[in-house]
């Protein structure tokens, strides 16, 4: 879709600061709760790679890893589209101007990389049929909020998300889009063992992008000379990718996401949590937190 395609787009108020409904306990837009049925029954393929994520946990640089890992280290062939129309987001649905990932990923011939941000209990049970690859990747709670609050700020396609001190307490309760935090990421670490799932952490990745994007190549079977590799590593780097219009969202138009507010690559560093949180919220978040996830083996570093 061009860019001037684009611009016509989604001015409609329907679309903008969306209607909510639940599905199986999750939060979801209504046009995705309206689409669910065909959503549940998405044919996925054996040679699919699914990139699955809690909103906001480095999706988008997983994404472009992963697609110059396919092109080995070609970055002119990464700049074909913007990474919505590369890798397809399943569950997104749009009005029917906009194409929804489902009729992207449907389209698109095999292989195939797509997007979800699905809890593992709510995703396609065909993945699992067919034994797709799964890259899963888990940032912490912390920073994770802070960069859903701001893209839920500049991003008029998500619910408003009223003050800071507000979207806490909702983030908390997983009453925000897709849903807890704390039940998408332990999900999906219980399931790790049982399918094919590369489990990464946002936290990993930035302290030492090499060594994670070595484990994608193993996890994809793939072999790439050490000048390849640093290709990856210096295309992907946050600072790189901040300017480039096909991974930096700036190709939809400022109706629908306003970079003004917050830029959709904002901080990219583990810790900014602490730039909001304060002293107090950030003890109820840490007592609130200690319960949620009691039990599980699964931990975090919150700054690095
Ligand atoms: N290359 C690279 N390095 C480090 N950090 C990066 C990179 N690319 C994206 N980001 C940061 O990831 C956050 C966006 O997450 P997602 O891509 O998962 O967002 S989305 O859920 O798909 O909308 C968002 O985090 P915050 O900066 O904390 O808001 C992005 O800045």
């Amino acid at each position: 879709m061009s860019l001037e395609e684009m611009k016509d787009l989604c001015v409609d108020e329907k679309c903008l600061r969306p209607e909510t409904s639940e599905v199986g306990g999750i939060l979801m837009t209504k046009l995705m709760s309206d689409n669910w049925d065909k959503i549940w029954n998405f044919q996925a393929r054996p040679d699919d790679l699914l990139i699955a994520t809690y909103v906001k946990s480095g999706t988008t640089w997983t994404q472009e890893i992963v697609d110059m890992i396919q092109n080995d280290g070609d970055s002119q062939k990464c700049q074909r589209a913007s990474t919505f129309n590369r890798q397809p987001f399943i569950e997104w649905a749009l009005p029917p101007l906009i194409k929804s990932g489902l009729d992207l990923a449907n389209k698109m011939p095999s292989p195939r990389t797509l997007k979800t941000h699905l809890p593992v209990q709510m995703l396609p049970p065909s993945f699992w049929k067919e034994n797709s690859k799964i890259i899963y990747v888990a940032r912490n709670a912390k920073d994770c909020l802070v960069s859903y609050y701001h893209f839920s700020r500049m991003n008029k396609l998500m619910p408003d998300p009223g003050s800071w001190e507000e979207y806490v307490e909702m983030f908390k309760a997983g009453k925000v889009l897709w849903g807890s935090w704390y039940n998408h990421v332990k999900g999906w670490w219980d399931a790790k063992d049982r399918h094919r799932i590369l489990y990464l952490f946002y936290e990993d990745m930035k302290e030492d992008p090499k060594r994670e994007i070595q484990k994608i190549l193993k996890f994809l079977e793939k072999d790439v000379s050490e000048d390849i590799l640093n290709k990856i590593i210096h295309h992907t780097s946050f600072d790189m990718m901040r300017q480039n219009p096909m991974a930096n969202y700036t190709s939809l138009p400022s109706s629908i996401m306003d970079h003004s507010i917050s830029p959709f690559m904002r901080r990219g560093m583990p810790g900014d949590w602490k730039n909001y949180f304060t002293v107090a919220q950030n003890e109820a978040f840490e007592a609130d937190y200690a319960q949620k996830m009691a039990g599980s083996s699964l931990t975090f570093r919150t700054e690095i």
